[in-house]
């Protein structure tokens, strides 16, 4: 398992880039524009972690900024923690052994979503490609919010 990011919401993009690259100093490594979600992730790292070469597995910053406004009251702007793992079947199979709802299954074989009891919400990231597509996850409906 690794440590991946920290998703925060943040709720403007030009005072949010301005505050973390050029005043706090974390340097922007990689950009996804979601057009179908209406959305844009912003990955920052810090200029010591950044690694050389073409994958940067330095521990990042991940910004999420929602095109369309949202109120983020009552914590909504923190979004989750993430890490890597070997095979998120198991590793949420482990989980489920142990009574812990997996609130966004990985019926893609990737990403699956759980929350600890005070309700942080956890990414789990499959390590490399993701995993053959398999039962009972395919079917796995999401639980709640995460
Ligand atoms: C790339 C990977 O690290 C992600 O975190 S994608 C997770 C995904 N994010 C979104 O859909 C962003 C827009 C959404 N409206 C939001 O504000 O989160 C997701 O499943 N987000 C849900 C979450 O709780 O993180
Ligand atoms: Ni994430």
């Amino acid at each position: 398992m690794r440590y991946l990011h920290t998703m925060v919401r943040i709720k403007d993009l030009d005072a949010s880039l301005d505050f973390y690259t050029r005043i706090f100093g974390l340097t922007e490594v990689r950009r996804i524009e979601n057009e179908k979600g209406r959305f844009t992730l912003i990955f920052l790292a810090a200029p010591e972690d950044v690694e050389s070469g073409t994958s940067v597995k330095a521990p990042l910053l991940e910004l999420t900024y929602n095109w369309d406004t949202e109120d983020y009251q009552g914590g909504r702007n923190f979004g989750h923690l993430a890490y890597e793992v070997d095979n998120i079947y198991e590793f949420c199979q482990q989980l489920m052994d142990q009574g812990i709802t997996i609130n966004r299954p990985p019926r893609d074989g990737n990403m699956a979503f759980v929350k600890s009891p005070d309700g942080i919400s956890f990414e789990l990231l499959q390590k490399g490609p993701a995993l053959a597509p398999a039962e009972p996850w395919v079917s796995m409906q999401n639980t709640g919010s995460w």
